[in-house]
């Protein structure tokens, strides 16, 4: 991966008062299938790599105990399963990737073998699986769980999963069909083989019931950001998403994935990290700084506090009226949470040590929730310097991802008419889809 790519991320369209905002649908309420077929149509004729959909099942009901306030406020509900969208995108387009997530805590190493197996068959090749270990309760209760497994044995879990997957998509030979129309015989048998797992977490006999899709595996993505996480990404990611917005982060996640991969006996220059990022732009800066304004103007407690408390796993409604940052990372860390994410990002801002009222907590919790805390807000002129200039110094290998936009589906016009252009007139992005497959346009 030398070039830059780029992907948007598609998981929310709606949420986060995303609905209600200028540049937001009139008459098309989620989840309108041909909303996203437009989209799909519209990134691939920007020549985007990549559409991103970010998964998780469970509506947050960390704050106070309850889904009410993600209700009322649509806090990251209503989500779907993304996949028959893929399929139903994936048909109106020749090109752009369809990036899916499903977690390797709750589900069936099998079953999503065969699912994405499937897609990447209906997709042409163009399918990227992102797979998560999950840090949320209201997703574990979903599946019967009463807590989340330790965070070290999540990671085991999915080494495994991908171990199994890997084994099934491998489990049938790209050579195993036949179809002599003579002899009547349709497929070898020597070139399909069960695959005779038994591990910790799974049992699986396999063969795959199902023939080898047009990339093989699909691309595999990965995005832990703890050392553990890590050192998981280096075994088996194709690439890995990281979080962007802080240099001195991204270039951390960097030094230990290079080490993780160079551990794992693996070619860091190939792999690429596509740093998920915020970025407005309007014509002027003028414009874009008034974007980002009438976002922030408009949002409720009740709203920051159930979204970051589903994405910490910790109910911040516990919160005194102040605490101190490294405290407050050893209790959301002992509740089983990541000890990354917004919590672990104020301690890294501005030290273990540091106070802060409720108020600036919840402050900080609304730009984090908006992600107008790490955004690039400016002209495309003035966003492609910043992207070209953190590109080079976090090892110019990956790209970005570019978050759902605030408004949609202005947001993602505004990049697919200004920035991206900019970007390919200056050569940081290939004039045109390099080939056929997902992971082909992904290696150049
Ligand atoms: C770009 C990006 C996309 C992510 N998408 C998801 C997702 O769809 N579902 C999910 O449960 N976690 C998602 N995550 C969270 C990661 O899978 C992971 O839990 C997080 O980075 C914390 O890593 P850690 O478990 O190693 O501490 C995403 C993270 C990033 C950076």
């Amino acid at each position: 991966m030398s070039g830059m790519h780029v992907a948007y991320d598609l998981s929310f369209t709606h949420t986060e008062g995303r609905w209600a905002r200028a540049g937001s649908w009139v008459g098309r309420t989620f989840p309108d299938v041909r909303m996203y077929q437009e989209i799909a149509v519209s990134a691939e004729r920007a020549g985007i790599d990549m559409l991103f959909f970010g998964d998780g099942s469970g509506i947050p009901d960390t704050w106070r105990g309850s889904i009410d306030p993600a209700v009322e406020w649509g806090i990251q509900w209503p989500r779907q399963d993304m996949s028959p969208f893929i399929a139903a995108m994936a048909a109106v387009t020749n090109h752009i990737g369809f990036g899916l997530t499903y977690s390797s805590t709750f589900m069936h190493p099998f079953y999503v073998a065969r699912l994405l197996n499937s897609l990447d068959h209906v997709t042409g090749g163009r399918l990227a699986f992102n797979v998560v270990a999950s840090t949320r309760l209201s997703d574990a209760a979903n599946y019967g769980f009463d807590g989340l497994l330790d965070h070290s044995k999540r990671y085991e879990r999915m080494e495994e999963f991908i171990d199994v997957c890997t084994a099934l998509w491998d489990s049938v030979a790209a050579d195993a069909i036949v179809m002599d129309r003579e002899t009547g015989r349709f497929a070898d048998p020597a070139k399909v083989k069960p695959i005779n797992h038994r591990g910790e977490f799974f049992d699986v006999k396999g063969p795959l019931s199902s023939v080898p899709s047009p990339q093989g595996h699909p691309v595999l993505v990965q995005a832990g950001n703890s050392p553990r996480g890590i050192a998981t990404s280096a075994r088996f990611a194709d690439v890995i998403f990281g979080f962007g917005g802080s240099l001195s982060g991204q270039q951390r996640h960097r030094v230990a994935l290079d080490a993780a991969l160079v551990a794992e006996g693996r070619d860091p220059s190939a792999v690429g990290i596509l740093w998920a990022t915020q970025v407005i732009v309007g014509a002027t800066q003028g414009e874009a700084d008034a974007r980002r304004d009438s976002v922030l103007s408009f949002w409720s407690d009740e709203a920051v506090g159930a979204f970051l408390s589903h994405n910490s796993g910790f109910d911040f409604s516990t919160v005194g009226p102040s605490v101190v940052l490294g405290e407050l990372r050893d209790t959301v860390v002992a509740s089983g949470a990541s000890p990354s994410g917004f919590v672990g990002g104020l301690v890294d801002e501005f030290g273990a040590d540091h106070s802060l009222s409720r108020a600036e907590l919840f402050e900080h919790g609304w730009r984090s929730a908006t992600g107008l805390d790490h955004t690039l807000c400016g002209t495309a002129e003035s966003v492609a310097d910043a992207l070209e200039e953190n590109f080079a110094a976090t090892g110019s290998r990956g790209g970005y991802m570019f978050s759902s936009p605030l408004s949609m589906p202005s947001g993602f016009d505004d990049l697919s008419q200004l920035l991206v252009p900019e970007l390919r007139r200056r050569g940081s992005l290939a004039p045109q889809y390099a080939g056929s497959t997902l992971r082909e346009n992904l290696a150049s």
